[in-house]
């Protein structure tokens, strides 16, 4: 067991989209850096979340898409072949190897250590190598946690032994259950459930809530009920699982017990219940923080409670938005927010400067890729009410526009633009339909930029695309 020392301006624990991203960031400033990554460099998203999923997904969507154009629907009526989309999807997850986000890494010169990082107090990090040696990093200016999340289980009887799917399996695995039970009305759940069905297995969801996406609005997680139903999902609100028992069950099978009282029998369950921070083993006691709490951080990623500002916690593990995008653009203002500290530059934290997160709180993009897909950014109508604004919310059918007829037919989708009236700008959008996902920058240019609707009137979207929604919006709201 080695011990070796080495000093550094910036290290940065975690190597995830937002860690690589904080580093590179860094660097650029002309700070020395390292990243301590544990596991793959690229993290959950590039391998078992964000990168998978979407692979998995895609054939789904655009067989759903596709089996709308007349004359193309017959050469789409069949199943999909599963085995070429997990060797596409084993693809897109790099193999499961992350030599090349390593070598990239490398290019930008940035040192990557290989181990479990935990502060030790301030400004100092120890890393466990696999190789059983420790590796006591300092940190002339920052430390950066970027440790991300992993999923919460909750607590039902007989988990341990019912060997349940989290989103890592869902994501990963190498064949399609026959019947597979999917816990939680959230995001993982109606992707994953979306795109199990499309691959052919009877999927049942159990829902807590009474909808599905109820952070979303309301419309987004109807339509995509009506859609997974169509497809032979068996959607169950107000019901959670009181008990699981993978032994007693048949052939392997995990029998599961539902607080209706009724039970139900399933290959595999998926349990799509939300995300904890990957804080419990990082050594926040050492500065004081509680171990396994979400970290709490100003608009320039300052972790709050922290003496002497040299913390900072970027991406999934602050709570703030838990997205790849938004993470990476909280990666692109901390780090050049610790290398104007470290130069002793000016900063610039005024609403929308260069070194605050402003869009954390009023422009945060999403894209929901279900069937139809969900594309949302900025304040829903809920949201808005409790934000007291004067608020004036604009419905239009996405139906109804020329670029949906030649989309496919009989589109389903539906638009809501929320009108802050005081200042006459667009502060939250939601679209719902087949092919809104590529919309979306649009509603976040509009949202971020706020940009004055007397200006928007000017910008013409074209014919016949999806996005002419804007101009009846606008029509609509004008009247
Ligand atoms: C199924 C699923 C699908 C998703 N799809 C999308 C999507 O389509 N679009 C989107 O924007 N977002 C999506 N997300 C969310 C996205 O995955 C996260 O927002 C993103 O991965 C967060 O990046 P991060 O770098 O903060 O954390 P992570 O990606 O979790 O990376 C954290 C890294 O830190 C490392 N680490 C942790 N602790 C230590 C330690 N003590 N020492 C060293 N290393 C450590 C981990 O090994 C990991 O590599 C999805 C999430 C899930 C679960
Ligand atoms: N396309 C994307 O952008 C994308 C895709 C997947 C995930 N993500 C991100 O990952 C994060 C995590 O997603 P998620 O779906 O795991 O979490 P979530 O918080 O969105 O949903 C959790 C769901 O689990 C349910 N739930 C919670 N506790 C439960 C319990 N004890 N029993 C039964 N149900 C319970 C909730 O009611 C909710 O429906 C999200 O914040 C999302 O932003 C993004």
């Amino acid at each position: 067991m080695n011990e070796t020392t080495r000093t550094y301006d910036v290290i940065v624990i975690g190597g995830g989209p937002v860690g690589e991203n904080v580093a590179e960031r860094v660097r650029a400033a002309g700070l020395s850096t390292v990243v301590v990554e544990r596991e793959l460099l690229g993290g959950e998203c590039s391998f078992w979340a964000c990168d998978p999923s979407k692979a998995l997904l895609r054939p789904v969507v655009a067989r759903a898409d596709a089996s709308r154009v007349p004359g193309l629907d017959p050469a789409v009526a069949g199943p999909l072949d599963v085995e070429r989309v997990l060797a596409h999807r084993d693809r897109m997850s790099s193999y499961w190897k992350d030599e090349d986000q390593a070598e990239w890494l490398n290019s930008v010169s940035v040192d990557l250590i290989r181990g479990h990082g935990r502060l030790t107090g301030p400004k100092q990090v120890a890393v466990q190598t696999p190789e059983g040696d420790t590796v006591v990093l300092t940190a002339r200016h920052a430390v950066a946690v970027s440790t991300g999340t992993r999923a919460t289980l909750p607590p039902i009887p007989g988990l341990d032994t019912a060997r349940p799917w989290t989103s890592r399996e869902a994501t990963t695995a190498d064949k399609v259950p026959g019947r597979l039970a999917v816990v939680g009305g959230g995001v993982v759940a109606v992707e994953m459930a979306t795109a199990w069905q499309g691959l052919g297995s009877q999927v049942t969801m159990l829902v807590l809530d009474n909808g599905l996406l109820e952070r979303m609005e309301p419309f987004a997680g109807e339509l995509v009920t009506d859609t997974l139903r169509e497809a032979g999902v068996d959607i169950r609100f107000n019901t959670t699982v009181t008990s699981l028992d993978r032994e007693g069950g048949q052939d392997g099978e995990v029998r599961i017990t539902l607080s209706d009282g009724g039970q139900l029998a399933a290959d595999e369950i998926l349990l799509a219940t939300g995300r904890a921070p990957q804080t419990r083993d990082v050594g926040l006691e050492s500065v004081g923080l509680t171990p396994g709490d979400w970290l709490a951080v100003d608009d320039t990623f300052q972790v709050t409670g922290v003496d002497g500002g040299w913390l900072y916690a970027v991406g999934d593990v602050n709570h703030r938005a838990l997205m790849t995008h938004q993470g990476k653009y909280q990666a692109r203002i901390a780090g050049t927010v610790i290398g104007a500290r470290a130069k002793g530059e000016p900063i610039h934290d005024a609403p929308w400067g260069a070194h605050v997160a402003t869009a954390d709180h009023a422009a945060v993009p999403q894209v929901v890729f279900t069937t139809p897909e969900i594309a949302s950014v900025g304040l829903t109508s809920r949201e808005a009410e409790q934000s007291g604004r004067r608020i004036e919310v604009v419905d239009y059918d996405l139906a109804r526009v020329a670029g949906a007829h030649q989309y496919g037919e009989d589109y389903r989708g539906r638009a809501r633009m929320l009108i802050d009236t005081d200042r006459n700008t667009v502060v939250g959008v939601t679209f719902a339909g087949p092919g809104v996902g590529e919309l979306v920058h649009s509603a976040t240019i509009a949202v971020a930029g706020e940009v004055p609707l007397d200006r928007l009137w000017h910008a013409v979207p074209a014919f016949p695309t999806l996005g002419e929604v804007w101009l009846r919006l606008l029509e609509t709201y004008r009247g």
